[in-house]
């Protein structure tokens, strides 16, 4: 049988989440210590592989991997050959510029300033695409503190809530370069590898299974229309008969984030024993 070689992050903001959610899909981790480089799970038909989150677009482009999770903002600025496969919704940033109040208010007043990023590829790309002549310097990381001790006049990285700038000095200038999470990726245009559909299948019902919860509950048979605008599932709520007359049962899958408001509304036009309940794994 043919294994399923992946590459997983072994460090920073993705690791954990990435590691979690393939613990959902009922693949085999590493432990909370684990320090493993290459982890087998032969009865799931894959190998997995821990590599600097910077690294895997790389050897996924190449073909040495098959698949790999990281980061779509780290995906191009390798410029590797390897293209997203899907959005997995977490790690999620913007990358932007910030600087010191009054450098600059936009992209056009750029040039000749020096601009600090760890994400050196993507910003050249982006810059001259914009044809702005701006110098680049690249940085390993805590690039904020760039500008404060005068390498460079503008950074550009990564922004989740902001207060790292902040704590810098520093305020967002233009709008955001990139917005970004982390994803799967395979290599770009390539025939997908043998279990790349099914992987891909598992962590699709992690994500569904994050997203919804299943609702039932009890309406007067002539309400149930109104209802089911209410809940109308993914495709179709599930209406089946009560004992008791004049009544139905409904089930249909509701976005978590709105399950409190649809249980009013629900309770509103008459639903009764509205229950909720996990999903915990499931194929859509
Ligand atoms: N504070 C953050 N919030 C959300 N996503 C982040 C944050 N910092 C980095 N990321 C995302 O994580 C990925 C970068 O992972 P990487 O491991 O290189 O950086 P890191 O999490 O900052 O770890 P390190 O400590 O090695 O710098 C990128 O896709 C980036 O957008
Ligand atoms: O907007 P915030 O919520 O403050 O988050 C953004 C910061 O988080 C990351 O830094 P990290 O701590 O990983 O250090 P690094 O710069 O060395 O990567 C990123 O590089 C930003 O600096
Ligand atoms: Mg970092």
């Amino acid at each position: 049988m043919t294994v399923l070689r992946i590459a997983v992050p072994n460090k920073g903001s993705l690791a954990e989440p990435s590691a979690e959610m393939l613990r959902e899909a009922g693949y085999r981790q590493r432990g909370d210590d684990g320090r493993e480089l290459v982890l087998s799970d032969p009865e799931n038909g894959v190998e997995f592989f821990f590599l600097r989150p910077r690294d895997i677009a790389v050897y996924v482009g190449s073909g040495t991997l098959d698949v790999g999770i990281t980061g779509r903002d780290l995906l191009l600025d390798s410029g590797a050959d390897a293209e997203e496969l899907l959005s997995l919704g977490f790690a999620r940033s913007t990358f932007r510029f910030a600087a010191r109040p009054d450098t600059a208010t936009d992209l056009s007043g750029f040039d000749g300033l020096r601009v600090a990023t760890s994400y050196a590829g993507l910003l050249r790309t982006y810059l001259s695409e914009r044809d702005v002549d701006a110098e680049v310097i690249k940085l390993d990381g805590a690039v904020e503190t760039a500008v404060q001790l005068g390498v460079a006049d503008i950074v550009a990285d990564v922004v989740e809530t902001g207060t790292t700038l902040r704590q810098a000095g520093l305020e967002i200038v233009g709008e955001p370069i990139l917005n970004s999470e982390a994803v799967l990726i395979g290599r770009a245009g390539a025939e997908p590898a043998p279990g790349t559909e099914q992987l891909k299948r598992r962590i699709e019902g992690v994500l569904v299974a994050r997203r919804y919860v299943m609702m039932d509950y009890d309406i007067r048979a002539e309400r149930v229309e109104e209802a089911s605008a209410l809940t109308p599932g993914l495709e179709s709520p599930t209406v089946s008969p009560l004992h008791r007359e004049g009544w139905v049962a409904v089930r249909a899958m509701v976005p978590r984030d709105r399950a409190q408001r649809v249980m009013d509304e629900l309770w509103q036009i008459g639903a009764r024993a509205i229950l909720v309940t996990e999903i915990v794994a499931c194929r859509v």
